[in-house]
Order: structure tokens, then C-alpha cells, then sequence
């Protein structure tokens, strides 16, 4: 059986300090277009996730972190297409503006589950922001089959085990 691709993406979500509001980006063009997200993109050759995670922050709203933290893992198949593995970090220690960019445009939402606009998210989106905004960490799986969800799974992990899986993705990354 043939391996499947796999696409690696970070995503990362900022909180204010008060930890009551989330920062999240309408993506301008490309993949997700008219969508509202984290900020993340693709890792650079080289790269490990948590450096991606931080140079993706600065280029899609202007804010440097100085403190990023692993709080998930999307594990994403589809049936007909290439596997997307998404790493999920949040930092709340940010220095710099936050800027509207070439590709996002950033508005401040409650951190809530009620306050997110699920209806202009990607479509698995209500399946996991619970978990991540309840504070677990958690590892979420996901069959797509095009556009629809086949099924999913949410497990909620240490972070040892966490720790675990990003190191697993970084040695990928690095090829060692
Ligand atoms: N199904 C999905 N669910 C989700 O929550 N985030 C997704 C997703 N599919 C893609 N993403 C995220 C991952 C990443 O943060 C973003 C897509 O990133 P980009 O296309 O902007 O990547 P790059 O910045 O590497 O691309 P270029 O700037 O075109 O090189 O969307």
C-alpha cells in the first residue's frame, strides 16, 4: 500500500494576557481563503515547528513571540488526497503591533466556544477549539473524505506525550 503524502502546517493562536480573548486571522488568499484561523504556514527547509510557528506569527500579523507552547496536534487524512499534520501552539507573550498583512486580517474574539465564528472556520474546527479553549491538550484525528469529516477522534495527552509527538515531527522535518 502506498505511504501517503504528508503536508506539515503550524498553527498558532494568541491570547490576550488576561487569557480571555484569542486573536484569530480571515486568511486573504490561498489555502482556507475567507476563513478565520490561527496564524501558521508551512515550515521552511531547515526548520523545526516551534521556530515555524514563530517566524508565521511575525509574517501573517506582526507580533513576535517569545514564548510559544505546544497545546495540540491536528492529525488530518483524507481518502483521496495528502495527509495534513498541524501542530497546535498558543502563546500569550508577544512583543510588537499586530498588523493586518498581505494574507490575514486579525480581529480579537472572546475565547469562548459560544464567540467563534464556526460557520466561517474550517469545517472541523467546532470538533477540536473546545478542547483547546478548555485548556487539555489533546491529539485530534480526522478522515476527510473532501470536504466531509468520515470520522474523528479526540484524545487528550500529557505532555510528555505531546513532547513525544512534535519531536517525532521535528526529526521528520530535519530529515535525521
Ligand atoms: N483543515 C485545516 N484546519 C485548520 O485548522 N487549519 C488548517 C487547515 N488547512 C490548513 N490549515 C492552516 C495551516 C496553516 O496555518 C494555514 C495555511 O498556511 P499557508 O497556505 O498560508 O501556508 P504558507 O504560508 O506556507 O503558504 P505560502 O505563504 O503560500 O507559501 O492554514
Amino acid at each position: 500500500m502506498a505511504v501517503p503524502e504528508v503536508k506539515y502546517f503550524s498553527v498558532v493562536i494568541p491570547f490576550n494576557h488576561e487569557r480571555t480573548k484569542i486573536l484569530l486571522g480571515r486568511k486573504k488568499r490561498g489555502l482556507g481563503e475567507g476563513l478565520w484561523n490561527g496564524f501558521g504556514g508551512k515550515p521552511d527547509t531547515g526548520e523545526t515547528m516551534g521556530q515555524c510557528t514563530r517566524r508565521e506569527l511575525e509574517e501573517k500579523c506582526g507580533i513576535r513571540a517569545e514564548k510559544v507552547t505546544c497545546v495540540g496536534i491536528l492529525y488530518m487524512g483524507d481518502i483521496n488526497g495528502p495527509d495534513f499534520h498541524i501542530p497546535v501552539y498558543t502563546t500569550a507573550e508577544y512583543s510588537g503591533q499586530i498588523a493586518e498583512t498581505e494574507e490575514m486580517e486579525p480581529k480579537w474574539f472572546d475565547a469562548s466556544t459560544e464567540a467563534l465564528p464556526y460557520d466561517q472556520m474550517h469545517q472541523e474546527a467546532k470538533l477540536w477549539w473546545p478542547t483547546m479553549l478548555s485548556g487539555k491538550l489533546f491529539i485530534a484525528r480526522f478522515l476527510f473524505e473532501g470536504e466531509k469529516v468520515l470520522n474523528h477522534n479526540i484524545q487528550i495527552v500529557d505532555v510528555k506525550a505531546l513532547d513525544q509527538h512534535i519531536d517525532e515531527i521535528n526529526q521528520l522535518l530535519l530529515g535525521s
